[in-house]
């Protein structure tokens, strides 16, 4: 017997592309169980498959900068933080911190296929009572309009979102004066595309073109250090709801008039936030 469950939950990543750097990401999780039926004519109770396949994944990939080791220009050495990454290509990242930040994954690149691979068999290893295998499908969101992708960590988050490399593929509606501006959504689209969000407060250097963000959170001390343009800089720290107001009062102030945004994190869920501007 087959049992699936669709959009089960969400994975929201950052990744190290060998062609664009640093890339946040976002995926559905769609899931089949195959197995035997047991005597209440059930192979996995819904209401248990859910809560069981989230938390697994969370433990995993979930909220984790996905690095291909085998990718060229890519080091990983232990280091007092934890492990250090550094890239030489497309451009130079180093970054320290707590083990559980990363997902080492032995490829020259990250493919969807790939991961599909790695979380089906990861799930399969220990499956629940009846279950002999699980498949994981990934598919990103259909994004009709302007997208962006940005990786972020937020310090003072108690949860995995503190890691200071993972990210999310978002869609970005803007209004201005009630109607809907496809022009700012394009230019915020643009300025967004694979960037680094950082927090105002956690930069701790910006010199020769290079910028370094570090903080403490309670999973240990994280650093990352990139090239300053790769990086836009927040007046405040980088949730969905300060992204939004951040984007809505740089819009008004650059066009005048009321502008609404309505910035997604990762895949339906998000924040409106609306500025006004003579
Ligand atoms: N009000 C807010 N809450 C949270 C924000 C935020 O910006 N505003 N941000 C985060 C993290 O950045 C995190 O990346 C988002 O985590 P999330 O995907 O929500 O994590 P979950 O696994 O709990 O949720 P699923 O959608 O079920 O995957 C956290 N909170």
């Amino acid at each position: 017997m087959m049992l699936f469950v669709k959009e089960l939950t969400a994975l929201d990543v950052s990744l190290w592309c060998p062609r664009r750097g640093l890339v946040g990401a976002s995926y559905h999780i769609d899931v089949e169980l195959e197995g035997e039926l047991g005597e209440d004519g059930m192979l996995f109770d819904f209401g248990e498959v859910k809560p069981w396949i989230k938390s697994r994944i969370d433990d995993s990939l979930d909220h984790t900068l996905l690095v291909p080791t085998k990718a060229p220009g890519v080091e990983i050495e232990e280091c007092r933080e934890g492990l250090r990454l550094r890239t030489r290509s497309p451009w130079s990242l180093e970054m320290r911190a707590p083990r559980q930040a990363y997902s080492l994954l032995p490829w020259a690149n990250i493919s969807i296929e790939r991961l599909e691979t790695y979380l089906s068999h990861e799930l399969s290893r220990r499956p629940p009572p009846r279950v002999a295998q699980i498949r994981v499908t990934l598919r990103e969101e259909v994004i009709e309009g302007a997208g962006y992708t940005y990786s972020h960590g937020l310090r003072r988050h108690r949860g995995n979102c503190q890691r200071i490399a993972h990210g999310h593929r978002s869609r970005l509606a803007i209004h201005h004066n009630g109607k809907r501006s496809p022009v700012l959504e394009q230019r915020w689209a643009q300025r967004l595309d694979d960037i680094y969000l950082a927090d105002r407060e956690d930069i701790v250097r910006q010199h020769s073109e290079r910028c370094r963000i570090a903080y403490d959170a309670p999973q240990g001390h994280f650093v990352i250090e990139l090239p300053g343009e790769r990086v836009e800089i927040l007046p405040s720290t980088t949730t969905v709801e300060c992204i939004a107001d951040w984007i809505a009062s740089e819009s008004a102030a650059l066009v005048g008039g009321h502008v609404q945004v309505q910035a997604f994190e990762g895949i339906d869920k998000g924040a409106v936030a609306a500025a006004r501007s003579a």
